[in-house]
């Protein structure tokens, strides 16, 4: 994915202002910055729950800004968001079939059978509203929704999000395993130790552009340098 000069603003105040950078095949980049920065401004552009003022967002050939979000999901671009976004009363079942809209009722039953061996725990809990299930295993059935639709590009909003850090372990081995089978992801997080962890490269947003950026392995002795220019 190609993102070039994205503009956003709501109302008069402009948020991103110009962010260009890419995402490459099969890699996980963690969009970094300070509260307020324009982190999940730049993912909720992306799959269109706003409209961008100006920029290009290029997946492959096909031209995405500026198209609604079913056209953008349709295209293969899935969000988790902070908010999870769940149905509570549905059960864990019907929340992950949601998510398989994309792909038509054809193939929906292998791809669950491939979630459940993947979260084995969702799996046990099939049957109960997603309501009783634990902050981690809701985060596990909102990624799995989006997995559902076999996305060619996983955007990850704050996914430790009120997590312990044993569910960020295996968020970041979740992960592992997506990045093994070459699913591409834009991950916001908060959690450097995860972004870190979880992420092959990062860049930095200030202001709504990207000031810094590289191969998160390279600069694995450096975090503290790139930590103070997040915060400066
Ligand atoms: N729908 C909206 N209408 C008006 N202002 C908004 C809206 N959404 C976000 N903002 C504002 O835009 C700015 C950027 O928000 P955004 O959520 O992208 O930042 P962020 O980098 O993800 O921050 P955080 O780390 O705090 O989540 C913030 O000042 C926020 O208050």
């Amino acid at each position: 994915m190609t993102i070039r000069d994205l503009h956003v603003a709501y109302g008069k105040k402009p948020i991103l202002r110009g962010a260009s950078y890419d995402i490459h095949k099969g890699e996980c980049l963690t969009l970094l910055g300070a509260n307020g920065s324009g982190k999940s401004t730049s993912l909720n552009a992306i799959c269109g729950f706003v409209r961008p003022g100006a920029g290009s967002v290029r997946l492959g050939d096909t031209e995405l800004a500026g198209l609604a979000p079913h056209q953008i999901f349709a295209h293969g671009v899935a969000q988790v968001s902070q908010a999870r976004d769940l149905f509570p009363d549905l059960s864990v079942e019907d929340n992950l079939r949601l998510g398989a809209m994309r792909r038509g009722s054809k193939t929906s039953t292998t791809t669950l059978a491939g979630i459940y061996d993947r979260f084995p725990r969702l799996a046990e809990r099939r049957k109960q509203p997603t309501r009783t299930l634990s902050g981690g295993e809701q985060q596990m059935v909102a990624i799995g929704r989006a997995l559902m639709s076999q996305p060619r590009l996983l955007l990850l909003d704050e996914p430790s999000g009120g997590l312990s850090p044993e569910f960020c372990e295996e968020i970041a081995q979740l992960m592992d395993g997506l990045k093994a089978e070459g699913v591409t992801m834009l991950m916001v997080e908060q959690n450097l130790k995860l972004a870190f962890r979880a992420a092959d490269r990062f860049i930095v947003l200030r202001d709504g552009a990207v000031v810094d950026g590289g191969d998160v392995k390279a600069m694995e002795h450096d975090h503290d340098a790139i930590i103070k220019n997040i915060y400066l």
